[in-house]
């Protein structure tokens, strides 16, 4: 049971303010859990909580059922990444790694098997890391936090100035390590980054939790009454047998938006005779739930909810593709010990 993440009526305040309130969830074996929200909204304070950095206010973040804190040589357990640039940058980054597994009393061995894991060569692992790019140094974060082979993975906003291509790379990276068992918890301020990869994800806003669940059971809370997207030959005609059939509709775009389940729009369309040219659902997506359920929480607008599409251009839920496997030389996690 020792590598779930258990966060337990936390709250962190600062002075009146409360950055986390009341905030609870777990993180499961096996399991990549998404931490996402607005910027500001707790999920930095959360993670330096339950990595130590940080006392709460109240309540309690256990992993494994230990505060941090009462871990034994907590790097060969839990692996953390806060803030990549935290590092002293005189440092190259072997000497960085070399301090770490030092520290851990793991042999340097792993430091060159870090270092090839997340792409870092011999001439950049020996450049200072105040001379690294956002992406060189957050790959440096990533080889630091995996170094000690930890059963668990705290990584704040890892995909933040990587390329698309190193992006792709840590999704592929962090599945296989939760498929061999290790718990990952990921924050990130973008949904797109976060949904190809997580397998629960939890919903922040102003400190508190608006959702949490799988992706599928998200959705399914969220959709409410079933909606239609429909275009069709005639679609003034297909309104009225729609309208007296007892189904409210609203036009959209090139097309209709109806209150009522495909299925139901297809059976009037075929009694009415009248040929359609797109029916789809029109459920929100994951992204309108995202802004939906932290508006009011995000800054500048960013989270009032938009427009539904107009059909053809619908509410469209990414489908999660398969993770290419990872040739990665880890072993699985907690294998060292
Ligand atoms: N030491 C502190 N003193 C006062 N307020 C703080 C302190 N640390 C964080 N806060 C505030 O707590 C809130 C939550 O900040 P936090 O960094 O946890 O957000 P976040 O969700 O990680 O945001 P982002 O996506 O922008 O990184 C913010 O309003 C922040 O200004």
């Amino acid at each position: 049971m020792w590598p779930m993440i258990t966060v337990d009526h936390l709250t962190k305040a600062y002075g009146s303010f409360r950055a986390v309130d009341d905030v609870s969830f777990v993180c499961r074996q096996g399991r990549v859990t998404g931490f996402l929200g607005p910027n500001g909204a707790g999920k930095t304070t959360t993670m330096r909580v339950m990595a130590g950095l940080t006392g709460a206010t109240s309540g309690r973040v256990t992993i494994g059922g230990l505060d941090y804190s009462a871990i034994p040589n907590p790097g060969r357990h839990v692996g953390v990444l806060l803030d990549a640039s935290a590092q002293h940058g005189g440092r190259t980054g072997r000497e960085i790694l070399t301090l770490g597994a030092l520290a851990m009393g793991l042999p340097s061995a792993r430091v060159d098997e870090m270092l090839a894991l997340v792409g870092l060569s011999d001439v950049e692992a020996s450049r200072r890391m105040r001379n690294y790019s956002l992406g060189m140094k957050q790959r440096l974060g990533i080889a630091h936090a995996l170094l000690g082979d930890p059963e668990v993975l705290i990584l704040d906003e890892p995909a933040n100035g990587l390329d698309p291509a190193g992006i792709r790379w840590m999704r592929g990276l962090l599945k296989s390590y939760a498929d061999r068992g290790g718990t990952v918890l990921l924050s990130s301020h973008l949904l797109n980054e976060v949904e190809l990869i997580a397998d629960e994800m939890i919903l922040i806003g102003h400190g508190r939790i608006v959702a949490q669940g799988d992706k599928k059971s998200l959705l399914a809370g969220a959709q409410g009454a079933a909606t239609s997207l429909v275009m069709s030959l005639d679609n003034t005609a297909l309104a009225t047998e729609l309208a007296q059939r007892g189904h409210l509709v609203d036009p959209l775009g090139d097309g209709l938006k109806v209150n009522a389940p495909t299925e139901e729009v297809g059976r009037a369309a075929l009694a009415a005779g009248i040929v359609l040219t797109d029916l789809r659902t029109g459920g929100v997506g994951l992204e309108d739930l995202f802004l939906e359920l932290t508006s009011g929480t995000a800054r500048d607008g960013a989270g009032a909810v938009p427009p539904p599409p107009p059909p053809g251009h619908g509410v469209h839920v990414p489908p999660t593709p398969n993770m290419p496997p990872v040739d990665s030389p880890l072993t699985p996690p907690g294998g060292h010990r």
